[in-house]
Protein backbone atom coordinates (compact mmCIF):
# COMPACT_ATOMS: atom_id res chain seq x y z
CA UNK A 1 0.00 0.00 0.00
CA UNK A 2 2.70 2.65 0.72
CA UNK A 3 4.23 1.66 -2.95
CA UNK A 4 1.03 2.97 -4.12
CA UNK A 5 1.09 6.11 -2.03
CA UNK A 6 4.88 6.71 -3.10
CA UNK A 7 4.20 5.68 -6.50
CA UNK A 8 1.43 8.37 -6.87
CA UNK A 9 3.37 11.01 -5.60
CA UNK A 10 5.67 10.65 -8.28
CA UNK A 11 4.92 13.07 -11.40
CA UNK A 12 4.16 10.83 -14.39
CA UNK A 13 6.83 11.47 -17.17
CA UNK A 14 5.38 12.71 -20.46
CA UNK A 15 4.90 10.22 -23.58
CA UNK A 16 7.62 11.40 -25.57
CA UNK A 17 10.37 11.33 -22.87
CA UNK A 18 9.08 7.74 -22.51
CA UNK A 19 9.21 7.12 -26.12
CA UNK A 20 5.99 5.61 -25.52
CA UNK A 21 4.31 6.08 -29.30
CA UNK A 22 7.87 4.17 -31.01
CA UNK A 23 7.40 0.72 -32.84
CA UNK A 24 10.92 0.52 -31.23
CA UNK A 25 10.27 1.18 -28.07
CA UNK A 26 12.81 -0.82 -26.00
CA UNK A 27 11.76 -1.17 -21.66
CA UNK A 28 15.42 -2.51 -21.29
CA UNK A 29 16.14 1.61 -20.34
CA UNK A 30 14.00 2.07 -17.70
CA UNK A 31 13.64 0.90 -14.49
CA UNK A 32 10.25 -0.93 -12.83
CA UNK A 33 8.57 2.60 -11.63
CA UNK A 34 9.09 4.43 -14.89
CA UNK A 35 7.46 0.82 -15.89
CA UNK A 36 4.59 1.78 -13.52
CA UNK A 37 4.57 5.35 -14.30
CA UNK A 38 4.73 4.75 -18.38
CA UNK A 39 1.79 2.16 -17.87
CA UNK A 40 -0.39 4.89 -15.97
CA UNK A 41 1.18 7.32 -19.16
CA UNK A 42 -0.60 5.08 -21.51
CA UNK A 43 -3.82 5.30 -19.59
CA UNK A 44 -3.34 9.18 -19.67
CA UNK A 45 -2.63 9.67 -23.34
CA UNK A 46 -5.89 8.22 -24.54
CA UNK A 47 -7.55 10.16 -21.78
CA UNK A 48 -9.21 7.33 -20.19
CA UNK A 49 -8.60 8.46 -16.37
CA UNK A 50 -10.53 11.59 -16.95
CA UNK A 51 -13.30 9.80 -19.40
CA UNK A 52 -14.19 6.80 -16.84
CA UNK A 53 -13.34 9.11 -13.64
CA UNK A 54 -10.55 6.89 -12.62
CA UNK A 55 -8.32 8.32 -9.88
CA UNK A 56 -4.65 8.63 -10.06
CA UNK A 57 -3.54 6.43 -6.79
CA UNK A 58 -6.32 3.78 -8.07
CA UNK A 59 -4.83 3.28 -11.54
CA UNK A 60 -1.91 3.61 -9.41
CA UNK A 61 -2.29 1.44 -7.26
CA UNK A 62 -3.71 -1.18 -10.23
CA UNK A 63 -0.81 -1.18 -12.47
CA UNK A 64 1.27 -1.79 -9.04
CA UNK A 65 -0.74 -5.26 -8.22
CA UNK A 66 -0.81 -6.49 -11.55
CA UNK A 67 3.59 -5.97 -11.56
CA UNK A 68 3.26 -7.52 -8.33
CA UNK A 69 1.50 -10.61 -9.59
CA UNK A 70 3.92 -11.54 -12.32
CA UNK A 71 6.25 -14.29 -11.37
CA UNK A 72 10.34 -13.42 -11.62
CA UNK A 73 10.48 -16.24 -14.46
CA UNK A 74 12.65 -15.82 -17.15
CA UNK A 75 11.09 -14.70 -20.49
CA UNK A 76 6.89 -14.39 -19.18
CA UNK A 77 7.64 -11.74 -16.37
CA UNK A 78 6.12 -7.93 -15.92
CA UNK A 79 8.32 -6.65 -18.65
CA UNK A 80 6.33 -8.89 -21.14
CA UNK A 81 3.20 -7.80 -20.15
CA UNK A 82 4.38 -4.11 -20.18
CA UNK A 83 5.89 -4.47 -23.53
CA UNK A 84 2.75 -6.05 -25.02
CA UNK A 85 0.92 -3.31 -23.57
CA UNK A 86 2.95 -0.76 -25.18
CA UNK A 87 2.42 -2.26 -28.60
CA UNK A 88 -1.28 -1.96 -28.32
CA UNK A 89 -0.91 1.37 -27.11
CA UNK A 90 1.42 2.06 -30.73
CA UNK A 91 -0.91 0.42 -32.73
CA UNK A 92 -4.10 2.23 -31.23
CA UNK A 93 -2.31 5.58 -31.75
CA UNK A 94 0.62 5.43 -34.26
CA UNK A 95 -0.96 2.89 -35.95
CA UNK A 96 -4.23 4.62 -36.51
CA UNK A 97 -6.62 2.11 -34.72
CA UNK A 98 -7.68 4.29 -31.83
CA UNK A 99 -10.28 5.21 -34.70
CA UNK A 100 -11.90 2.15 -35.07
CA UNK A 101 -11.68 1.75 -30.96
CA UNK A 102 -14.62 3.08 -28.08
CA UNK A 103 -13.14 4.35 -25.32
CA UNK A 104 -14.56 1.17 -23.21
CA UNK A 105 -12.16 -1.00 -26.27
CA UNK A 106 -9.25 0.93 -25.80
CA UNK A 107 -9.12 0.40 -22.30
CA UNK A 108 -10.39 -3.33 -22.40
CA UNK A 109 -7.27 -3.69 -24.37
CA UNK A 110 -5.20 -2.31 -22.41
CA UNK A 111 -6.39 -3.67 -19.31
CA UNK A 112 -5.91 -7.04 -21.06
CA UNK A 113 -2.39 -6.46 -22.29
CA UNK A 114 -0.90 -5.82 -18.70
CA UNK A 115 -2.90 -8.46 -17.40
CA UNK A 116 -2.73 -11.54 -20.46
CA UNK A 117 0.20 -13.27 -18.84
CA UNK A 118 -0.46 -12.72 -14.80
CA UNK A 119 0.64 -15.36 -12.48
CA UNK A 120 2.70 -17.17 -15.27
CA UNK A 121 4.92 -20.40 -14.23
CA UNK A 122 7.54 -19.95 -17.81
CA UNK A 123 5.81 -23.15 -18.63
CA UNK A 124 3.00 -23.91 -21.52
CA UNK A 125 -0.36 -25.32 -21.94
CA UNK A 126 0.90 -28.29 -22.42
CA UNK A 127 3.30 -28.68 -19.51
CA UNK A 128 0.66 -28.22 -17.37
CA UNK A 129 -1.43 -31.50 -18.49
CA UNK A 130 1.96 -32.93 -18.18
CA UNK A 131 2.23 -32.57 -14.64
CA UNK A 132 -1.13 -32.68 -14.14
CA UNK A 133 -1.56 -29.01 -12.55
CA UNK A 134 -3.87 -28.34 -10.55
CA UNK A 135 -5.14 -25.52 -13.42
CA UNK A 136 -5.53 -28.22 -15.91
CA UNK A 137 -7.74 -29.91 -14.35
CA UNK A 138 -10.10 -26.78 -13.91
CA UNK A 139 -9.43 -25.54 -17.38
CA UNK A 140 -9.21 -28.28 -20.00
CA UNK A 141 -8.71 -25.80 -23.16
CA UNK A 142 -6.49 -22.47 -22.53
CA UNK A 143 -5.76 -23.47 -19.25
CA UNK A 144 -2.72 -20.86 -18.29
CA UNK A 145 -5.04 -18.07 -20.44
CA UNK A 146 -7.99 -18.85 -18.29
CA UNK A 147 -5.84 -18.55 -15.10
CA UNK A 148 -4.45 -15.76 -16.45
CA UNK A 149 -7.96 -13.43 -16.79
CA UNK A 150 -9.21 -15.10 -13.35
CA UNK A 151 -6.18 -13.30 -11.99
CA UNK A 152 -6.97 -10.01 -13.58
CA UNK A 153 -10.57 -9.82 -12.31
CA UNK A 154 -9.61 -10.97 -9.06
CA UNK A 155 -7.12 -7.84 -8.85
CA UNK A 156 -9.65 -5.62 -9.96
CA UNK A 157 -12.07 -6.30 -7.26
CA UNK A 158 -9.43 -5.85 -4.64
CA UNK A 159 -10.39 -3.13 -2.62
CA UNK A 160 -8.67 0.26 -3.76
CA UNK A 161 -7.79 -1.53 -7.32
CA UNK A 162 -11.08 -1.15 -8.93
CA UNK A 163 -10.13 1.09 -12.22
CA UNK A 164 -13.78 0.33 -13.44
CA UNK A 165 -15.89 1.30 -10.31
CA UNK A 166 -17.10 4.46 -12.14
CA UNK A 167 -18.34 2.39 -15.03
CA UNK A 168 -22.21 1.21 -15.10
CA UNK A 169 -23.32 -1.84 -14.76
CA UNK A 170 -23.99 -2.65 -18.39
CA UNK A 171 -20.19 -1.01 -19.36
CA UNK A 172 -18.14 -3.10 -16.90
CA UNK A 173 -19.85 -6.14 -18.17
CA UNK A 174 -18.70 -5.09 -21.48
CA UNK A 175 -15.31 -4.36 -20.37
CA UNK A 176 -14.95 -7.87 -18.18
CA UNK A 177 -16.15 -9.36 -22.12
CA UNK A 178 -13.62 -7.40 -24.08
CA UNK A 179 -11.01 -8.20 -21.49
CA UNK A 180 -11.71 -11.81 -21.48
CA UNK A 181 -12.05 -12.42 -24.77
CA UNK A 182 -8.98 -9.94 -26.09
CA UNK A 183 -6.58 -12.32 -23.04
CA UNK A 184 -8.18 -15.76 -23.65
CA UNK A 185 -7.04 -15.02 -28.02
CA UNK A 186 -3.33 -14.65 -26.71
CA UNK A 187 -3.68 -18.48 -26.93
CA UNK A 188 -2.06 -19.28 -29.84
CA UNK A 189 -3.98 -22.15 -30.74
CA UNK A 190 -6.69 -19.80 -30.85
CA UNK A 191 -5.21 -17.94 -33.15
CA UNK A 192 -4.98 -20.64 -36.03
CA UNK A 193 -8.22 -21.82 -34.94
CA UNK A 194 -9.22 -18.22 -36.27
CA UNK A 195 -6.57 -16.83 -38.62
CA UNK A 196 -8.72 -18.33 -41.43
CA UNK A 197 -11.91 -16.05 -40.45
CA UNK A 198 -9.95 -13.40 -40.53
CA UNK A 199 -8.17 -13.57 -43.78
CA UNK A 200 -11.64 -13.94 -45.12
CA UNK A 201 -12.59 -10.97 -44.04
CA UNK A 202 -9.06 -8.89 -44.80
CA UNK A 203 -9.35 -10.36 -48.39
CA UNK A 204 -13.23 -9.39 -48.94
CA UNK A 205 -11.77 -5.73 -48.32
CA UNK A 206 -13.96 -5.67 -45.11
CA UNK A 207 -13.56 -1.67 -44.20
CA UNK A 208 -15.93 -1.38 -41.60
CA UNK A 209 -14.83 -3.75 -39.06
CA UNK A 210 -17.93 -2.65 -36.90
CA UNK A 211 -20.57 -5.84 -35.75
CA UNK A 212 -19.19 -7.24 -32.74
CA UNK A 213 -18.59 -10.33 -34.34
CA UNK A 214 -15.96 -8.86 -36.25
CA UNK A 215 -14.73 -6.36 -33.81
CA UNK A 216 -13.98 -9.35 -31.29
CA UNK A 217 -11.67 -11.06 -34.05
CA UNK A 218 -9.86 -7.78 -34.71
CA UNK A 219 -9.45 -7.51 -31.33
CA UNK A 220 -8.35 -11.10 -30.96
CA UNK A 221 -6.01 -10.43 -33.81
CA UNK A 222 -4.11 -7.14 -32.50
CA UNK A 223 -3.45 -9.25 -28.80
CA UNK A 224 -1.90 -12.08 -30.57
CA UNK A 225 0.28 -9.12 -32.89
CA UNK A 226 1.16 -7.48 -29.57
CA UNK A 227 1.94 -10.69 -27.72
CA UNK A 228 4.90 -11.89 -30.20
CA UNK A 229 5.51 -8.20 -31.62
CA UNK A 230 9.25 -9.14 -30.00
CA UNK A 231 10.13 -10.19 -33.65
CA UNK A 232 9.56 -7.10 -35.39
CA UNK A 233 11.74 -5.04 -32.64
CA UNK A 234 15.33 -3.79 -34.24
CA UNK A 235 17.25 -6.73 -34.25
CA UNK A 236 19.36 -5.67 -31.34
CA UNK A 237 16.15 -5.78 -28.87
CA UNK A 238 14.93 -9.48 -30.87
CA UNK A 239 18.18 -10.92 -30.08
CA UNK A 240 18.15 -10.37 -26.70
CA UNK A 241 14.13 -11.08 -26.36
CA UNK A 242 15.19 -14.21 -28.11
CA UNK A 243 17.73 -15.18 -25.73
CA UNK A 244 15.00 -14.89 -22.70
CA UNK A 245 12.36 -16.87 -24.84
CA UNK A 246 14.56 -19.66 -25.59
CA UNK A 247 16.41 -19.71 -22.22
CA UNK A 248 12.89 -20.22 -20.78
CA UNK A 249 11.57 -22.98 -23.25
CA UNK A 250 15.16 -24.57 -22.72
CA UNK A 251 14.47 -24.38 -18.53
CA UNK A 252 10.73 -26.45 -19.61
CA UNK A 253 12.85 -28.96 -21.85
CA UNK A 254 15.27 -29.67 -19.03
CA UNK A 255 12.45 -30.26 -16.32
CA UNK A 256 10.42 -32.59 -19.38
CA UNK A 257 13.40 -34.75 -19.94
CA UNK A 258 15.11 -34.94 -16.24
CA UNK A 259 12.19 -35.09 -14.31
CA UNK A 260 9.34 -36.33 -16.31
CA UNK A 261 11.83 -38.48 -18.90
CA UNK A 262 9.03 -36.93 -21.62
CA UNK A 263 11.36 -35.60 -25.13
CA UNK A 264 10.69 -32.09 -25.51
CA UNK A 265 9.55 -30.50 -28.77
CA UNK A 266 12.34 -29.11 -30.52
CA UNK A 267 11.87 -25.82 -29.40
CA UNK A 268 12.38 -26.52 -25.70
CA UNK A 269 15.40 -28.90 -26.40
CA UNK A 270 18.75 -27.08 -25.49
CA UNK A 271 20.82 -30.19 -27.35
CA UNK A 272 19.57 -28.25 -30.53
CA UNK A 273 19.93 -24.82 -29.97
CA UNK A 274 22.10 -24.24 -33.14
CA UNK A 275 18.57 -25.12 -35.14
CA UNK A 276 17.15 -21.70 -33.20
CA UNK A 277 17.71 -19.53 -36.83
CA UNK A 278 15.92 -22.46 -38.42
CA UNK A 279 12.95 -22.34 -35.61
CA UNK A 280 12.86 -18.50 -35.58
CA UNK A 281 12.50 -18.78 -39.53
CA UNK A 282 9.67 -21.29 -39.44
CA UNK A 283 7.64 -19.15 -36.04
CA UNK A 284 8.15 -15.78 -38.27
CA UNK A 285 6.83 -17.78 -41.64
CA UNK A 286 4.00 -20.13 -39.97
CA UNK A 287 2.82 -17.19 -37.29
CA UNK A 288 3.92 -13.85 -37.45
CA UNK A 289 4.15 -12.44 -41.32
CA UNK A 290 0.68 -13.51 -42.39
CA UNK A 291 -0.40 -12.37 -39.16
CA UNK A 292 1.22 -8.52 -39.67
CA UNK A 293 0.41 -8.64 -43.25
CA UNK A 294 -3.30 -9.04 -42.64
CA UNK A 295 -3.11 -6.03 -39.77
CA UNK A 296 -1.02 -3.70 -42.64
CA UNK A 297 -4.19 -4.89 -45.18
CA UNK A 298 -7.04 -3.62 -42.25
CA UNK A 299 -4.54 -0.53 -41.41
CA UNK A 300 -1.57 0.80 -43.37
CA UNK A 301 -0.61 2.37 -40.23
CA UNK A 302 0.15 -1.30 -38.80
CA UNK A 303 2.88 -2.21 -42.07
CA UNK A 304 5.95 -0.71 -39.72
CA UNK A 305 5.58 -4.56 -37.73
CA UNK A 306 5.30 -6.43 -40.85
CA UNK A 307 8.74 -4.39 -42.48
CA UNK A 308 10.50 -4.93 -38.83
CA UNK A 309 9.35 -8.59 -39.01
CA UNK A 310 10.27 -8.89 -42.41
CA UNK A 311 14.42 -7.43 -41.56
CA UNK A 312 14.10 -10.04 -38.34
CA UNK A 313 13.16 -12.81 -40.93
CA UNK A 314 16.36 -11.70 -43.10
CA UNK A 315 18.43 -11.91 -39.91
CA UNK A 316 17.40 -15.51 -38.74
CA UNK A 317 18.09 -16.70 -41.88
CA UNK A 318 21.44 -15.19 -42.49
CA UNK A 319 22.59 -16.56 -39.03
CA UNK A 320 21.10 -20.45 -40.08
CA UNK A 321 23.83 -22.81 -41.38
C1 LIG B 1 13.19 -20.88 -31.22
C2 LIG B 1 13.12 -20.88 -29.90
C3 LIG B 1 13.68 -19.85 -29.01
C4 LIG B 1 13.41 -18.41 -29.39
O1 LIG B 1 12.06 -18.33 -29.77
C5 LIG B 1 11.52 -17.10 -29.83
N1 LIG B 1 12.23 -16.00 -29.53
C6 LIG B 1 11.68 -14.77 -29.61
C7 LIG B 1 10.36 -14.63 -29.99
C8 LIG B 1 9.79 -13.27 -30.07
C9 LIG B 1 8.47 -13.04 -30.05
O2 LIG B 1 10.67 -12.31 -30.19
C10 LIG B 1 9.60 -15.73 -30.30
C11 LIG B 1 10.19 -17.00 -30.24
C12 LIG B 1 9.45 -18.15 -30.61
N2 LIG B 1 8.20 -18.28 -30.17
C13 LIG B 1 7.53 -19.35 -30.58
C14 LIG B 1 6.25 -19.75 -30.33
C15 LIG B 1 5.24 -19.03 -29.52
C16 LIG B 1 5.45 -19.39 -28.07
N3 LIG B 1 6.07 -20.90 -31.00
C17 LIG B 1 4.84 -21.68 -31.02
C18 LIG B 1 4.88 -22.98 -30.26
N4 LIG B 1 4.58 -23.71 -31.51
C19 LIG B 1 5.67 -24.59 -31.85
C20 LIG B 1 5.46 -25.93 -31.23
C21 LIG B 1 4.58 -22.45 -32.28
N5 LIG B 1 7.16 -21.27 -31.68
C22 LIG B 1 8.09 -20.31 -31.43
C23 LIG B 1 9.41 -20.14 -31.88
O3 LIG B 1 9.97 -20.95 -32.65
N6 LIG B 1 10.06 -19.03 -31.44
ZN1 LIG C 1 2.34 -13.11 -23.56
Amino acid sequence: EEDAQRVSQISVPEASQLRLYAWEFNDMVLTDDETVLASVRMFMELDLPRKLQIPHDVICRWVLSVKKNYRPVIYHNWRHAFNVAQTMFSMLTTGGLNARMSDLERIGLLIACLSHDLDHRGTNNAFQAKVDAPLAKLYTTSTLEHHHFDQCIMIIQTEGNNILQALSPDDYKLVVHYIESAILSTDLALYFRKRGEFQKLVEANEKQWTDSGKKDLLRGMMMTACDVAAICKPWEIQQVVAKLVASEFFQQGDIERNQLHVEPIPMMDRGKKDELPKMQVGFIDSICLPLYKMLSDVDSGLSPLYDGCKRNRDNWEKLQE
